[in-house]
């Protein structure tokens, strides 16, 4: 690439608005104990605002090696057991968590100038919540699941049309039929910020950091 077309890329992306909208406000001092309770609230607050896949967020783990990784996925559910997302235990990511079970989960509802980050650590949840959150699945999803080999390298396409065809006649046979892989893990949280953009910088950001079995709330310079 040419060091004028640099120039030119560099001009695009100074000259593009950010924050240029009306955005909620946030008001750190009215926020909840458990920063549970703020997401599901915060979540509502997109739903509502037309956000778009506002329960879509990167995962970013580490190999064994401390090499980082990204990706987006979605969120599943928050309860007691953490913030849970479902995948192929055989995949990158699946193979990643297994070495190291350190994760961090990324939101950015940007309708809203909101962002939400999770630390925390990663660990499957139990047989039983896999097997149904797989079945609850539309067949489309659990066809492709079953038939995939998520992460590997796809050397020849047609191999994953033939394991497509393979997989629709299996849960044609069996519509029961669950993928031993599919795995819902929880990312239990050790932190979790509250960051509220703002036009002139001056965004708001709640951290809740646990501490044992309590949540300390602090506010961190933006
Ligand atoms: C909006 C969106 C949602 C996604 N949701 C999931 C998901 O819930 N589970 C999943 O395994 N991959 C999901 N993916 C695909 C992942 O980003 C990724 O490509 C795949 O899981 C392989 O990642 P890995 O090679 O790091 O394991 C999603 C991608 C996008 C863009």
């Amino acid at each position: 690439m040419g060091q004028d077309q640099a120039v030119s890329i560099r001009d695009l992306l100074r000259g593009l608005p950010v924050f240029a909208r009306p955005l909620p406000q946030f008001a750190p001092g009215d926020a909840p104990d458990h920063p549970d309770d703020l997401f599901v609230s915060w979540l509502g607050e997109a739903i509502a605002a037309g956000v778009v896949e506002p329960h879509a967020m990167t995962l970013s783990t580490l190999d064994v090696d401390g090499v980082p990784d990204t990706r987006v996925l979605l969120l599943k559910d928050v309860d007691d057991r953490g913030w849970q997302f479902a995948t192929d235990a055989g995949s990158a990511k699946g193979r990643q968590v297994a070495g190291r079970p350190d994760a961090a989960l990324g939101f950015y509802w940007r309708e809203q100038g909101r962002q939400v980050r999770v630390q925390g650590s990663v660990s499957p949840l139990d047989p039983q919540t896999s097997a149904s959150d797989f079945l609850a699945r539309p067949v489309g999803s659990r066809v492709a699941s079953l038939a995939s080999r998520q992460s590997e390298v796809l050397s020849d396409p047609t191999d994953l049309e033939h394991a497509l065809a393979a997989a629709e006649d299996a849960v044609r046979e069996n519509p029961d039929l669950l993928s031993a892989s599919h795995t819902v893990y929880a990312v239990t949280p050790r932190t979790v910020e509250f960051w509220q953009g703002h036009a002139e910088r001056r965004h708001v950001r709640l951290r809740y950091r646990r501490v044992g079995d309590a949540w300390i709330k602090e506010l961190l310079w933006p």
